[in-house]
């Protein structure tokens, strides 16, 4: 069970979602594509300019294999003195404005937490910084506080200036997190009413946000990675504007930095001044992250790690459980849980993780039907639904959210009572964000990842971790009957689609994809599990992209349709 926050975390948070309503109200409805399409769809790019040619004439990545240059300064020590997130430090011992002082003590923030202990300093004193800090420990006010300061230090634009700097830059791999940085930003700008915050997420017309910016102007820019490149790209005069940042955040650092952003990150390193402060915050920091991020960060940064490696990379008071059970028992199982925790848990609320968009969809079809209190999140959502889903999540409480990892990482909702993550997670790394989104700000959770047996090596990946094993628990007949007859009543297209993603998914892994005869019989079992005798039949141009023609077990659809199929098994 979750401790409830103090009362004014209760009204931070009913501040924030207000934020959120305000920042996100103006975008229009329509098909969103999945985040990381943004970055591999390029198609309209205008004329290249300045800075922007040269580094889209580079063939090399930016971004090399190096020697990593950092003294890390560990701050493991304050975290292991004590269990609490917070440290004894108070914001007015540091030289910040007395405005942002003032904000922060109407936010109800007492002392800091370990990391912004820990970074404050360094980042006031010029550092560039990389840090790594647990979920929900605070490091978004980490990287705003010490931003917005760098505003205030800088000349104001003049009037007639038309194309007014960019000050601070922070770049976000989702849309939701984005957001909800923006969101905190006017928290703490409540009495600066002279700094303005916009954000360019995309999930909407681009010439929309390109009025919103000429329209109200900002010192501080909330983007994601692929609608940013469309706006250096396309909107006169924002480049120029990028040669104003004097402070570049990035937030889910080693996501930013994976192959899926790393193309667009580039571009984005190559539009801001060399002469620049830097931030990389995380949860995880993999090595191969540390061996890169100097292309972002100066040679002299420091790497500030609140976390201990191992069993201190994910929450103590979170508890962590394994199942291993064949797919057909999935869906009984899945019920099973959520029924023990409701009943254990008055104003539960739940997020389950889903492989795939369309298998997210399909999850959350099963327990509507189920007659289970249940909201859908994925990138196959218009942009406003889900930032209304989203907002009313973090508002209510007896309520379930199916999500894709478009949720995974830094998003804050609160007392989040129990994380459920069905299938593999695409990594160690993604395990311990989508678990991240309980036991925040100290408090108590459960997580719970279920596997079938083939899916057991990835535990190899997290056995630093306090996850064990846990004996599945006994689903009656009754129980099963009816998740029977749930998914008897899921729209068949539903089936298909999630069918498809899921073998989209699962080639996608390695281990899994070297024999694809298994491979298929695998994803029929999953077809089985959704009450069908015969698998769906794929279309054979998604057959040809997946590299599945002509493997046994796999049925052929006769037509197909190019857009909606290929949307299918891509997005998540
Ligand atoms: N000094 C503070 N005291 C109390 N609460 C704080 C403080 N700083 C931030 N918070 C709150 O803590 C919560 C978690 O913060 P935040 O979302 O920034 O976590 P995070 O470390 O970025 O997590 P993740 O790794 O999941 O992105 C937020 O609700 C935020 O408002």
């Amino acid at each position: 069970m979750n401790s409830d926050g103090p009362k004014s975390g209760k009204k931070r948070r009913e501040l924030r979602a207000k934020h959120l309503k305000k920042l996100t109200s103006d975008q229009e409805d329509e098909s969103v594509k999945q985040v990381k399409d943004n970055n591999n769809n390029n198609n309209n790019r205008g004329p290249k300019r300045g800075r922007e040619a040269q580094s889209d004439d580079v063939d090399e990545p930016l971004i090399k294999k190096a020697a990593a240059s950092t003294k890390p300064v560990e701050v493991a020590q304050i975290a292991k003195t004590s269990d609490s997130y917070l440290s004894k430090t108070r914001f007015d011992q540091f030289p910040l404005s007395p405005l942002s002082l003032k904000a922060i003590a109407d936010a109800g923030f007492k002392t800091m937490t370990v990391v912004q202990e820990a970074t404050l300093p360094l980042i006031l004193k010029g550092k560039d910084v990389l840090a790594k800090a647990k979920t929900g420990t605070g490091k978004t006010v980490a990287f705003l506080l010490p931003s917005i300061e760098a505003v205030i230090k800088s000349p104001p634009a003049s009037r007639d200036n038309r194309n007014p700097p960019i000050i601070v830059l922070v770049v976000c791999p989702t849309r939701e997190l984005a957001c909800q940085a923006a969101a905190e930003a006017n928290i703490l700008l409540k009495y600066h009413p002279s700094i303005g915050v916009q954000v360019v997420i995309g999930g909407t017309k681009l010439p929309t946000e390109q009025r919103r910016l000429q329209k109200s102007p900002c010192q501080i820019l909330v983007a994601t990675p692929g609608r940013l490149k469309d706006h250096i790209d396309n909107t006169s005069g924002f480049a120029t504007r990028l040669m104003g940042v004097k402070v570049l955040v990035l937030d889910e650092a080693d996501h930013l930095l994976d192959m899926g952003f790393r193309r667009d990150i580039e571009r984005i390193i190559a539009a801001v001044p060399k002469q620049r402060q830097t931030f990389l915050f995380s949860a995880t920091v993999p090595e191969e992250v540390r061996q890169i991020c100097h292309v972002a960060l100066k040679p002299d940064h420091e790497f500030v790690n609140c976390v201990q490696e191992g069993a201190g990379e994910t929450h103590q008071k979170v508890t962590q459980m394994y199942m291993i059970a064949s797919l057909d028992r999935h869906f009984s199982l899945l019920y099973g849980l959520l029924k023990e925790h409701i009943t254990e848990n008055v104003g539960y609320k739940i997020i389950i993780f889903c492989t795939t968009a369309m298998v997210t969809r399909l999850v959350a079809d099963l327990l509507g039907k189920l007659c289970l209190n249940v909201r859908e999140i994925h990138s196959r959502k218009p942009q406003s639904y889900r930032t209304r889903v989203s907002d009313e999540f973090r508002k209510s409480k007896s309520i379930i959210l199916v999500t894709s990892d478009v949720s995974a990482r830094g998003v804050d909702y609160p007392d989040v009572s129990l994380v459920v993550q069905m299938g593999l997670p695409s990594d160690r790394e993604q395990y311990i964000h989508r678990l991240g989104r309980t036991g925040r700000k100290g408090k108590e959770g459960e997580g719970v990842l279920l596997l079938a047996p083939w899916e057991e090596y990835f535990l190899s990946s997290v056995k630093d971790l306090p996850i064990t094993k846990t004996a599945l628990p006994p689903i009656d007949h009754e129980a099963v009957k009816k998740v029977q007859k749930g998914i008897s009543q899921v729209e068949m297209t539903n089936k298909e689609a999630a069918y498809q993603a899921w073998l989209g998914y699962y080639k996608s892994q390695k281990k899994i994809a070297r024999d694809t005869t298994r491979l298929v019989e695998l994803a029929n079992e999953f077809s089985r599990s959704m009450g069908l005798s015969t698998p769906p039949a794929i279309p054979i141009n998604v057959l040809g992209k997946m590299g599945l023609k002509n493997v046994p077990g796999i049925r052929v659809a006769p037509g197909f349709d190019k857009k909606k199929t290929n949307r299918n098994f891509r997005s998540r």
